[in-house]
């Protein structure tokens, strides 16, 4: 019987990592299975791992129907075994709902790999139906870290190295990306106290440039 799979967890965590081993080690035992991905950091038409990885994906747009795209294969006489789709929380609700249906009404094995909340703790649409219609969902074992060492819950977005709470929801980037838009990982402590690293950092260096009981004072 095949299932619908959510691996998910936050940035940086090794989704991508994991979704390419998945298909590797399928496809050495001769399974054959179909790579989609959206918006991925690496360019459109990608699906790319932070350990350096970078393979062709079938890129989800806004109007792509993933149910008739894998009916058409089927018909034109195509294996497909499974699906590997990342960055799943970009996908729509209906797109989800189709890896559903692929899951019921064909017999494929669908893996969906994303991070479930945004900048802000809010669901992405697409990550919320997943959870709602998966038959498992897997949090990644390998987890990511908030400066504080505790595990990594949710995911900041900055701006010019300062934590936001307003915005669009979708802003592609990386975690220690250099642009002005980059995300941290946090735990929920921190995250909800908006302290990232770097104003951890820059509160202790003016705590220590502060004449704290020198002389005259
Ligand atoms: N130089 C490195 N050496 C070892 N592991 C690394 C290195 N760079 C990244 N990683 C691992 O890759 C993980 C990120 O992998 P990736 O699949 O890109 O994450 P995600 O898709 O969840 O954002 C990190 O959590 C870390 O474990
Ligand atoms: C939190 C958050 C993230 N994004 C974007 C940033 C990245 O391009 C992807 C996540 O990719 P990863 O492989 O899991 O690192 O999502 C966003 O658009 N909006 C957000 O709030």
């Amino acid at each position: 019987m095949s299932e619908l799979v959510f691996f998910s967890g936050t940035m940086d965590c090794g989704k991508s990592t994991l979704a390419l081993q998945l298909a590797y080690n399928r496809n050495a035992r001769g399974l054959q299975g179909l790579i989609f991905s959206r918006n991925d950091r690496a360019g459109e038409g990608r699906l790319s791992s932070r350990l350096g990885l970078d393979v062709p994906a079938i890129e989800v747009g806004p109007g792509t129907n993933i149910w008739k795209l894998i009916t058409d294969r089927r018909m034109a006489g195509d294996r497909v075994d499974f699906l590997v789709c990342d960055e799943v929380q970009f996908y729509s609700i209906d797109q989800v709902e189709q890896l559903a249906r692929i899951v019921d009404e064909i017999d494929i094995d669908v893996f969906g790999f994303g991070i479930t909340t945004d900048f802000r703790t809010a669901l992405f649409p697409g990550s919320a139906r997943m959870m709602e219609l998966a038959d498992r969902v897997e949090r990644l074992q390998v987890e990511a870290l908030c400066w504080c060492g505790a595990r990594a819950t949710h995911n900041a977005r900055t701006v010019n190295g300062l934590m936001v709470t307003e915005g669009e929801q979708i802003v592609v980037g990386d975690t220690g990306s250099k642009d002005n838009v980059g995300y941290e990982v946090l735990c929920r402590k921190h995250h909800l106290r908006a302290m990232t690293a770097a104003s951890v950092r820059a509160t202790a260096l003016t705590e220590d440039a502060l004449p704290l009981g020198g002389p005259g004072e």
